[in-house]
């Protein structure tokens, strides 16, 4: 009778390979604010990443630590303990000036009340990072223009926010974060002040530009609707994950 024989185990190539370095990542995140009897833990132990051209929902009730996750993990505000890495640069190391280069270069966000500036054209909003950037002119008309394509605004660039509706502002917002290419889209309740079906259409969009331009995006919500739009889910209670992550 003869031996079966196994065939000798090669390492594949993907094996061989080291993982990719998450976009975005942290580790045992605290932050904490006031002392004493008022010390609000708004962040407990939080670890997480999100790869490039993923979309990861942090859901979670109202004071659950949402946006002092997203500020935290942008660079806006600073961990009582843990650390953040963009890429493999850890924000949490670096001198201040490198955290702010970082947020001018390879941050895009997004805000509920769009944070347009009310005397600029949408074409002049969506210029903004590049001219934090010192992006040429020519270069700049070109790209705002290809941004409020991609949004659906071709139309409406020299128009101001007032003169726009809450989604084609959220629209605005969204293409002038994402006008320079930036690694990461943050998100906090981007579709807060949006009835619901502009709110889906907004998410749905901010959906396809972050695959297609591989993007990492962390969007926070409390809207159960938005959810469905997510690649990756979290749920944030108490400024702690809760359960195992909800792969869609
Ligand atoms: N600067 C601050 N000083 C003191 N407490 C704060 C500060 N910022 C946030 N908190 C507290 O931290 C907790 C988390 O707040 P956070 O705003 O992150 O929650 P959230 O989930 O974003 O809430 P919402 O959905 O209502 O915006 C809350 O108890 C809040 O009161």
């Amino acid at each position: 009778m003869s031996t079966p024989t196994t065939p000798p185990s090669v390492p594949s190539a993907a094996a061989a390979t080291t993982a990719p370095t998450a976009a975005l990542r942290c580790a045992d995140v605290t932050r904490t604010f006031g002392r004493g009897d008022a010390q609000v833990h708004a962040l407990q132990g939080v670890t997480l990443e999100v790869a490039a051209g993923e979309l990861l929902v942090v859901r979670g009730p109202s004071g659950s630590g949402k946006t002092t996750l997203l500020n935290v993990l942008g660079g806006l505000d600073a961990p009582t303990s843990g650390r953040v890495w963009l890429g493999e640069r850890e924000l949490t190391a670096v001198p201040a000036d490198e955290v702010l280069a970082a947020r001018r270069d390879e941050i895009g966000y997004v805000f509920q009340s769009f944070g347009l500036v009310p005397v600029l054209s949408a074409a002049e909003n969506v210029e903004v990072p590049l001219r934090l950037r010192r992006v040429p002119a020519g270069e700049r008309a070109e790209r705002v223009a290809d941004a409020l394509e991609r949004v659906g605004l071709s139309g409406h660039a020299d128009q101001r926010p007032y003169e726009l509706s809450g989604g084609q502002q959220q629209r605005v917002g969204i293409a002038r974060a994402l006008v320079a290419e930036p690694r990461v889209l943050l998100a906090d309740e981007p579709t807060g002040q949006l009835d619901s079906a502009t709110g889906r259409r907004v998410m749905d969009l901010l959906r396809e530009l972050v695959h297609t331009a591989g993007t990492a995006a962390v969007v926070t919500t409390h809207d159960p609707e938005l959810v469905a739009r997510a690649d990756r889910v979290v749920d944030l209670h108490d400024g702690a994950l809760r359960g195992p992550t909800v792969a869609l």
